[in-house]
């Protein structure tokens, strides 16, 4: 038994399908096999190469070619692909949804999914949209662990007149493979994760691109002296790149509200440093640090490995490189 995940006498659920094993359906699967969640599981992928691979790391019990097939008698189907594929896997798998049956997924972003998949569903089948905030900058079904989750927030945004008892069942999956739960409406999930998660990515990716388009410094330059901050910085810009055009595009409002405050906050800055303005530098330090340090004492510091720092290789040891995803 892996430290941290308790096994169940009684599997909460008979079956469980899981769309789209990569870095997170996988790391759902592989927790839902070491604490008992389902007496069977399935998993399905567009790409018959993630299926192949499915199969040989054993991450499921049934592997059918199609959504539709792995949704047949499901309670519960997880949907684990990129924001911009879920309605899509939605409607391929609404004709083979049993009633009562929960349908939830795990994409970045909420509003714009809740509003595309509900018109999809048919009556009697329940839709629970989550977001496990636990992620790497690795994807597919070998980047995957099961302690992904363990200690870390996974935030259900259930939609106006949500059935109860499929929030609770949903809020259990996720308590069960180690995470804590957190509710709230969708929009308040888009505006909190554009600024704890989306922007900075974009920062990432956009300081990482600047860096490789500098003419006066040489790429060997940037890589050979990358040792702190920038190497921690390409970590994230090292993030699955369909995955993240999809939430960009999927958040817009959000993203470019925040990005707006980033702006004035980062032009405000470059001021102070014209005029030699100290005192403002210094301010704005002491407070940043204090709320890093209040991270830390809260203990929500990542249980994810420093890659940025040490180059490591993923938490998981048995993990193969990184698999670039495709749109499919
Ligand atoms: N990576 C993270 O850090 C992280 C963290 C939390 C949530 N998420 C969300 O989880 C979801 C999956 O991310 P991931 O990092 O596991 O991605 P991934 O690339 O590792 O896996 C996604 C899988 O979905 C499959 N897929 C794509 N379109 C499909 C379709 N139409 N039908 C069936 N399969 C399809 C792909 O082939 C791939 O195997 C995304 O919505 C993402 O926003 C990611
Ligand atoms: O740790 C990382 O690599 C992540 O980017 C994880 C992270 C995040 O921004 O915190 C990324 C996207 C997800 O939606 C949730 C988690």
């Amino acid at each position: 038994m892996i430290d941290g995940l308790k096994r169940l006498d009684a599997p909460l659920f008979g079956r469980v399908a899981v769309i789209g094993p990569g870095l997170i359906g996988s790391s759902i699967l592989r927790a839902a096999r070491e604490t008992h969640l389902a007496e069977t599981l399935v998993t399905s992928d567009a790409n018959p190469d993630v299926r192949r691979r499915a199969l040989e790391l054993d991450l499921a019990d049934e592997v059918p070619e199609t959504s539709a097939e792995a949704a047949i008698g499901a309670d519960v189907v997880i949907i684990c692909v990129p924001v911009g594929a879920i309605a899509t896997v939605v409607a391929d798998i609404a004709g083979s949804l049993k009633p009562g049956a929960i349908v939830s997924d795990v994409g970045s972003v909420k509003a714009g999914v809740v509003d595309k998949v509900l018109p999809l569903l048919p009556a009697g089948v329940h839709f629970v949209p989550a977001h496990p905030v636990a992620g790497t900058e690795y994807s597919g079904p070998d980047a995957g662990f099961p302690t992904l989750f363990l200690n870390r927030w996974s935030i259900i945004t259930p939609p106006d007149g949500a059935d109860d008892e499929a929030v609770a069942r949903i809020a259990s999956l996720w308590e069960t493979i180690g995470a804590n739960v957190e509710f709230m409406t969708a929009t308040h999930h888009d505006l909190v994760l554009a600024i704890t998660s989306h922007v900075p990515h974009l920062i990432a990716y956009n300081i990482v691109g600047t860096a490789a388009d500098l003419e006066q410094v040489t790429q060997s330059e940037v890589i050979k002296f990358s040792a702190g901050g920038f190497r921690d910085f390409t970590r994230i810009a090292a993030s699955d790149p369909t995955m993240w055009r999809d939430v960009f595009l999927n958040n817009k409002e959000a993203v470019l509200e925040m990005l707006g405050r980033f702006n004035e906050d980062l032009a405000a800055l470059a001021r102070a440093i014209r005029w030699e303005d100290g005192d403002k530098l210094f301010e704005l330090f002491t407070r940043t640090r204090a709320i890093r340090r209040n991270i830390i004492e809260l203990g929500q510091e990542t249980s994810a490995p420093d890659f940025g720092r040490t180059g490591a290789a993923p938490i998981n040891p048995e993990a193969a490189p990184v698999q670039e995803t495709a749109s499919v």
